[in-house]
């Protein structure tokens, strides 16, 4: 059998499809955009339509680009977006309205009530996670309550509820079958992590028929095989995982202590806590890593919403840049004695802080603050947060995190200027790999390796190999003054400030 594995990377503004050869080489890329929807302020939908259309023509691209048919691929690995809502009925595959992204606040008033009844603490014993519009449980909630309808419909088992992966297993399997994986599980806030399966107490909070819900499986597993009419053939689906988890595996940070730190749209630190919950004293997430062989692999995860995000608003709204690339070359002209802060909280802040009510705020500005200080700002507003990240996280993890090398990916990380920044205010080397394309590097690893045309486990772990090691060179005394000035502008930007 051929060693070609199709990944399928379907992230929060872009689906990327990527075919690797049996040398885990990339051989075909496609890769497309898709409409983002903004309803109102705080809201962030996306039309699964869309998605599904998006999924379909990377798909043919990539495998178009490698020059081989779809007969060829052993296996896909699917990896998404998380948190992020679908509903559809179980008929007709249709959704009941436009899915409802993880970016999305508009439950943060039911967050606040969830809280008033004092139930986060049992929330975050069973989940791992805080209760924050994040998540998925209280977007579902919200779409039951405002179909017409639909939580009837639900309870009578007519609908199904899944996260970006779900669907489209769905979708590819001709409806045949309706599962997720454990991290995508435990992204929902209705999961329990520690006992492996739904939570009957939470969904009765949430009022979320059990009936709706996907199977659990584990990471590499049967996730059926595609309907041979959308490609011309039956190709198995075997390996799943959410973004971020995808990439801890495609970094090979398997072992406790390792830790990884993607820079797409958003940005996601996650630690390797091994067999261990550990319960975050700071404000950070407990999160199933990976689940292979039955066996659960947890992770202390810290959330930022805006990354990548900042630079597509320097390119798209205030148009400073051309490209996202050109951000590190303007940032890199700003006035060193301007001293401006941007807190890039345009949908809420996430870890450490969650507040989902605060909004992005400029500090510092003078008449000479021009497009570079924008830049700069933004760029290094997103390693402020990273330093803030895992600060908490050496709080929460004493088994020697302080040496542990970040292993950095996602699109922002091509950036040398914001790598060289974000070494400098971390105080600490970061590793860039060679291979970017972690994350569906890591999905495909689990198809590949479930479908026994990939190595296993410890030789992948082998085959990673870094690019780049950036060095902090900042002085001390600097340092110090920029951290002091950055958590003087959140403090400043927090809603109950
Ligand atoms: N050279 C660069 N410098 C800074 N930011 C970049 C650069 N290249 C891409 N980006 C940013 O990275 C993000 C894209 O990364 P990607 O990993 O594809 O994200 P996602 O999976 O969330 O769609 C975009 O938000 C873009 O603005
Ligand atoms: O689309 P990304 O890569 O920014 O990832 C989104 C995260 O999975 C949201 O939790």
């Amino acid at each position: 059998m051929s060693g070609y594995v199709l990944a399928i990377d379907q992230g929060t503004t872009s689906t990327r499809a990527i075919v690797f050869d049996g040398k885990m080489k990339v051989a075909g890329v496609g890769q497309k955009e898709f409409p983002q929807i903004y309803p109102q302020s705080g809201w962030v939908e996306h039309d699964p339509e869309d998605i599904w259309e998006s999924v379909l023509w990377t798909v043919r691209k990539a495998i178009k680009a490698a020059g081989i048919e779809a007969k060829d691929i052993a296996s896909i690995g699917i990896t998404n977006q998380r948190e992020t809502v679908v509903v559809w009925e179980r008929e007709s595959g249709k959704p009941i309205q436009n899915a409802i992204v993880w970016q999305d606040r508009r439950t943060a008033n039911y967050c606040e009530k969830l809280k008033r009844q004092d139930l986060e603490k049992l929330f975050t014993r069973r989940t791992g996670l805080l209760l924050d519009p994040y998540f998925s449980g209280t977007k579902l909630s919200w779409m039951l309550a405002n179909v017409k309808g639909a939580r009837a419909r639900a309870a009578k088992g007519e609908l199904c509820f899944g996260t970006i992966d779900t669907f489209l297993i769905w979708r590819l399997t001709g409806g045949k079958y309706f599962a997720t994986d454990a991290t995508n599980a435990s992204r929902t806030l209705m999961y329990n992590i520690a006992r492996n399966e739904w939570d009957a107490d939470l969904l009765e909070i949430l009022r979320v028929p059990a009936a709706m819900l996907p199977e659990v499986k584990d990471c590499a597993a049967d996730f059926g095989v595609t309907d041979p009419a959308i490609f011309g053939a039956a190709i198995p689906i075997s390996g799943v995982a959410g973004d971020q988890h995808a990439a801890v595996i495609g970094q090979a940070c398997f072992e406790p202590g390792m830790m990884k730190s993607t820079y797409g749209t958003g940005c996601f630190a996650l630690l390797n806590t091994g067999a261990d919950i550990v319960r975050s004293k700071n404000r950070l997430l407990t999160t199933i890593a990976y689940r292979l062989d039955g066996e659960t692999t947890y992770a202390l995860e810290g959330s930022i919403f805006i990354a990548g995000a900042a630079v597509q608003w320097l390119r798209d709204g205030l148009k400073v840049i051309k490209r996202a690339s050109d951000s590190g070359d303007l940032a890199g002209h700003a006035d060193p004695t301007q001293e401006v802060y941007m807190v890039p909280a345009f949908t809420g802040l996430g870890a450490p802080h969650w507040d989902a009510n605060a909004r992005g705020a400029m500090f510092g500005m003078t008449r000479n603050t021009g497009p570079a200080e924008f830049a700069r700002a933004a760029l290094e507003a997103v390693c402020y947060q990273t330093r803030d990240l895992l600060d908490a996280m050496h709080k929460d993890w004493k088994n020697g995190a302080d040496d542990t090398v970040l292993r950095v990916d996602g699109g922002m990380v091509a950036s040398d200027w914001t790598m060289q920044c974000l070494a400098d205010l971390l105080d600490a080397p970061v590793d860039r790999p060679d291979i970017l394309e972690t994350t569906a590097l890591g999905a495909a690893w689990l198809a590949g390796s479930r479908a026994g045309v990939w190595p296993d486990r410890e030789t992948f772990a082998k085959t990673w190999s870094r690019d780049r090691r950036f060095a902090p060179e900042m002085d001390e005394k600097v340092r110090s003054a920029k951290l002091k000035g950055w958590r003087n502008a959140v403090r400043r930007t927090l809603s109950e400030a």
